[in-house]
């Protein structure tokens, strides 16, 4: 048995403890805070995070297996039920690892927990279910468990579809970057990281993106091209959202959500750095790393502002040539790397998110100059924070008028939306936003829709 396994565990098992203690709201916050603890610089980092995400991502289905041999499942304490959640993972995942090593390293952890009462149970349940894995592959196979509610709005909107997406979700997040164009191109990156032994692809669409297909991401955080500022880690449907908004070199940009920057730099690579963006968020310690990825990536342009974009800013009205409004959403387009959004959601908390995407929205608006164009965007899919917010904004807000999006998507990216039975309902509706579904580039699931003021 290697030690070091166990004593991986033993640390997954207590982010997975402080997680579904609630202790955190989001999975990374978990693994992070234990990351940066000195002890633990050494641990193998992608592996702790793979198998935290897997546990979490499919905890509905793993629960139903356990549950299966153990009626009194939800009276386990919560160390137990996390150690056979993750030794289930392991059994059903990690082909690789015998199945008696898995149950073996699991009943020797139960020991040092509850005075080693547990480990009888562990080790009878984890050998059951270790002789019918082919039976759960079966139901694994179909990909990650959606939340009733969930699965039924998305069920409405795709039908079949909904298959496919479902399955890509079940997959590892894809890695992707955005070459910083005021420093470098994507080929010329994709050649400096390969000396470093990381191989990343230059993508068609947008031409600044690249797919990691060696290397994860604390060793792209390492390398000298980080620090110089060459690249940002970004998803490949969020480098779409600067593209739609055609920002220009010299204009005034305001970005409502700018958060730590992603798409604030990615604005000010498109202007060239002249112009001006005024990068509003309410969170003062997201403006301070907001700051030093624009210092590090060699933009002069942003200002950044701390304020509640839920009430007006009268300051800023009429000021804009382009607002783009990045509003805070429930996530369910991201569940491929953050698994716990399929838990910390429910008809309530989209209903509170869509308050605050409405006012963020109706306020934006007035930010901008006549002939002005404002992008709304999202990283999800849910009905409350998308199209209904978008029928709101319409009827309360006048002199706009829908953009077509489609004509500014390049052709790549407009055949795979066409493809989509989802897209061509869209279409005949005249809706006129776009969503990006995950299965469609492996990436986050996004909704994006935009107005020019008359
Ligand atoms: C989707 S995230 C932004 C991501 C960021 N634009 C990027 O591309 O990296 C939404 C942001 O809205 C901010 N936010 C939430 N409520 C807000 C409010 N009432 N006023 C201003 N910002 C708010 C959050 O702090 C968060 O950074």
């Amino acid at each position: 048995m290697k030690q070091e396994f166990i004593v991986l565990k033993r640390d997954i098992l207590k982010i997975l403890d402080a997680f579904y203690q609630g202790k955190v709201q989001r999975l990374d916050q978990a693994y992070n805070l234990y990351l940066k603890s000195s002890r633990n610089r050494g641990t193998d980092k992608e592996n702790l995070i793979r198998l935290c995400r897997g546990v979490v991502k499919h905890s509905l289905q793993l629960d139903s297996i356990c549950r299966t041999f153990l009626p009194k499942w939800e009276k386990l304490p919560l160390s137990i039920q996390n150690l056979l959640r993750l030794a289930t993972f392991q059994l059903l995942f990690n082909v690789s690892t015998p199945k008696g090593v898995v149950v073996n390293e699991a009943v020797e952890i139960s020991k040092g927990l509850y005075a080693g009462n547990f480990s009888a149970l562990v080790n009878a349940t984890l050998r059951n279910i270790a002789g019918q894995v082919d039976q759960y592959l079966k139901i694994l196979e179909g990909g990650v468990e959606l939340p009733p509610w969930l699965h039924e709005q998305w069920m409405n909107k795709l039908g079949k579809e909904l298959e496919n997406v479902v399955k890509s979700l079940a997959l590892p997040p894809v890695l992707f970057l955005r070459a910083n164009t005021l420093k470098v191109g994507a080929d010329q990156l994709a050649h400096l990281l390969s000396k470093r032994d990381i191989e990343a692809e230059p993508l068609l669409f947008p031409p600044e993106a690249l797919a990691v297909k060696k290397g994860d991401y604390h060793e792209l955080c390492k390398t000298q091209e980080y620090r110089n500022g060459m690249f940002y880690i970004q998803d490949l449907s969020s480098q779409l959202v600067a593209h739609l908004l055609q920002p220009q070199p010299g204009e005034v940009v305001i970005e409502v959500g700018c958060g730590s920057g992603g798409k604030t730099t990615h604005l000010a690579q498109l202007m060239q750095n002249q112009g001006e963006i005024i990068a509003i968020d309410k969170q003062k310690e997201l403006l301070k790393q907001l700051f030093k990825n624009v210092q590090r990536m060699g933009i002069e342009i942003v200002k950044p502002l701390s304020r509640d974009a839920t009430s007006p800013i009268p300051e800023l009205k009429e000021t804009a040539d382009r607002v783009l409004v990045d509003a805070p959403c429930s996530g369910c387009g991201t569940i491929r790397k953050n698994p716990e959004v399929l838990f910390r959601n429910n008809q309530q908390t989209l209903r509170r998110l869509a308050e605050v995407q409405k006012q963020m929205l109706c306020n934006a608006a007035n930010y901008l100059k006549k002939g002005g164009t404002m992008v709304y965007c999202v990283c999800t899919l849910t009905d409350e924070e998308t199209w209904e917010v978008v029928e709101f904004f319409e009827k309360n807000v006048p002199n706009l008028e829908k953009v077509n999006l489609e004509i500014y998507l390049p052709e790549g990216i407009r055949k795979r939306l066409r493809n989509s039975e989802r897209w061509k309902v869209l279409v005949e509706n005249k809706q006129k936003g776009i969503e990006i579904w995950p299965h469609y580039f492996s990436s986050d699931g996004l909704f994006i829709v935009a107005w020019r003021k008359r």
